[in-house]
């Protein structure tokens, strides 16, 4: 059977997060960053260490079956690849940037220069808006182009916005775009081994979103406990070697499953437990 060949991020903010991800999904994974390319032969898959703005193009060409880039990157490619699945890491937000206190609206962009990595990206939305704006293609740290004298305005990833106010600057206009990592297929036909890869890594995401509460309650309170808890397909009620009360295990969302707790100890339920999920498949 051949192998399914996935991109991975070689470098910059997606590539731990994506190593991490496959490692919990079972795969190995490099541990030298100048290796590039591993090949997993028990798992079916190979993987391919390239840069995330490359790794659209790859799938889309057909070369590579699988690969995890951002959205914004995908975007921004052109590529014919298809976002499949959202992976939950490297996210952030498209916008644009000017000198504190210089821009409002977005029409002020008109007959600007707006330096940007992402020209498809801002290309394509002032094309959609009407407005024209001369665009300026740079590599990266963008945000010293305004000081440099090379743009009036930047179009940027932000994350925490201390790269922008380190520079002066300050968003305006509405979000271009909202970003995360994302594992992207050529679309068409299902290349062999998958939909395994992608069961793996789904639930690997899920379990990250899932802890396991076990707990101990009266009989006579479980209808009340079941639907604070009420688990996937239902949760699991087993005996208890003391009259009157069972054991409970349901899986609960992460958020809130403090608050659940609380609920649950009001109502009388003892030993309550929660534990990490690594993986799984729902
Ligand atoms: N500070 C950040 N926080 C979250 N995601 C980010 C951040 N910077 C870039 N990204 C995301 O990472 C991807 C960019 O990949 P890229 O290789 O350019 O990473 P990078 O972190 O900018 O690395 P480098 O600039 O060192 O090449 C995009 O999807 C982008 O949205
Ligand atoms: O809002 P923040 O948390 O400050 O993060 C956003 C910054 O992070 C990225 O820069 P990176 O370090 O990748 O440098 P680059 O601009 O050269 O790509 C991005 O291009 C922004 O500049
Ligand atoms: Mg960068």
């Amino acid at each position: 059977m051949s192998l399914l060949r996935i991109a991975v991020p070689n470098k910059g903010s997606l590539s731990q997060s994506a190593s991490e991800i496959l490692r919990e999904s079972g795969y190995r994974q490099r541990d030298d960053a100048k290796q590039l390319a591993l090949t997993d032969t028990e798992n079916g898959v190979e993987f391919f260490y390239l840069r995330p703005r490359d790794i659209a193009l790859y799938v889309g060409e057909g070369t590579l079956d699988v690969g995890i880039t951002g959205r914004d990157l995908l975007l921004d490619s052109g590529a014919k690849a298809d976002e499949v699945l959202s992976l939950g890491f490297g996210r952030s937000r498209f916008r644009f940037a000017g000198p504190v206190g210089r821009f409002g609206a977005l029409e002020e962009l008109a007959g600007t220069r707006i330096a940007t990595s992402y020209v498809g990206v801002v290309r394509a939305f002032l094309e959609e808006r009407g407005i024209a704006a001369e665009v300026v293609r740079l590599d990266g740290a963008v945000e010293t182009s305004i000081q440099l004298g090379v743009a009036d305005v930047v179009a940027d990833v932000v994350e925490t916005g201390s790269t922008l106010r380190a520079a002066g600057l300050e968003v305006f206009g509405e979000t271009i775009l909202e970003s995360e990592a994302v594992l992207v297929t050529r679309g068409g036909a299902v290349p062999d081994g998958f939909e395994v890869f992608r069961r793996r890594v789904e639930g690997v995401l899920v379990a990250r979103t899932y802890v396991m509460m076990d707990y101990d309650i009266e009989q006579a309170h479980v209808s009340r406990a079941v639907e604070i808890t009420p688990g996937i397909e239902g949760p699991t009620i087993a005996p208890l070697h003391r009259e009157g009360w069972v054991a409970v295990r349901a899986m609960v969302p992460r958020d809130g499953a403090q608050r659940l707790m609380d609920e649950l100890y009001e109502l009388g339920a003892r030993g309550i437990l929660l534990t990490d999920i690594h993986a799984c498949r729902l």
